[in-house]
């Protein structure tokens, strides 16, 4: 147990898949896991654990923003054993051939600051994905048939942004897309030897203005649980 997680030792599985909402950590665990045993509910954030093509796999809820995401991923990896760690979440395309529902794979993650901004200082630290498993996703999602972009991600620290100057520069720059957890999730793996990806479906669209309902966001994302799930054995 810890201050977070109330799973005993060995409830956790070395791969975890993480999305922000619970719900769909709920979700996922009935439609795609056997077995599927709830290990965490404290605070309301779930964890699963059961199996994928008998692999054991956890997937546990991160909250929303990296502080969140940090504390569970934290745990996760130095209380748990954590090795492999998938964030599956929405996001918000920022590219005009960026679709609706795609599949976004991201490479690096950009921020203006995360939780390790204080550790790293003056170094701009450059968090990217595995490339092993950023590989293996990609074959997953093409062999899917999955509309996938592979590239850079904005890591932001709110959802309601009050710079636009800060979206336009990305966009410029060529960042697919804006969530909020991958570039800590990415700076923890570096640091404590893990891997991770973040795989992401497009929720919103700043350039259409388009947005899913709510409950599109926490239970029809099933390619990317499939293609993380894919990745994290292949
Ligand atoms: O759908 P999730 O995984 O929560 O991800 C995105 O959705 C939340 C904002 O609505 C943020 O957590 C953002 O990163
Ligand atoms: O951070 C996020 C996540 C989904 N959609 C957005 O617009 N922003």
């Amino acid at each position: 147990m810890t201050a977070h997680i109330r799973a005993r030792k060995g409830q956790i599985a070395e791969t975890v898949l993480m999305p922000g909402d619970p719900l769909r950590a709920k979700w996922a665990a009935e439609t795609f896991l056997r077995n599927a045993e709830l290990v965490n509910d404290v605070r309301g954030m779930l964890g699963f654990t059961g199996t994928w093509q008998g692999n054991v796999v956890t997937i546990h809820g991160s909250g929303m923003g990296m502080p969140s995401l940090s504390i569970y991923a934290n745990e996760l990896i130095t209380q748990y054993g954590a090795k492999t760690l998938i964030r599956i979440g929405s996001t918000g395309a920022m590219q005009s051939h960026v679709k609706m529902r795609d599949v976004i794979l991201a490479q690096t993650a950009s921020s203006i600051s995360t939780p390790s901004s204080g550790i790293f200082r003056e170094v701009n630290f450059a968090p990217c994905a595995d490339f092993g498993l950023l590989r293996a996703a990609y074959d997953a999602a093409q062999a899917k048939g999955s509309a996938v972009h592979v590239g850079g991600i904005y890591s932001s620290d709110v959802f309601y942004d009050e710079r636009p100057d800060l979206n336009e520069m990305m966009t410029r720059h060529g960042i697919l897309a804006v969530e909020m957890e991958a570039a800590e999730l990415y700076n923890l793996a570096a640091r404590h030897g893990c891997r991770a990806l973040a795989v992401l479906t497009v929720s919103d669209h700043l350039l259409t203005g388009e947005e899913l309902p709510a409950s599109d966001r926490q239970t029809s994302f099933g390619d990317m649980v499939e293609i993380a799930l894919e990745a994290a054995f292949a």
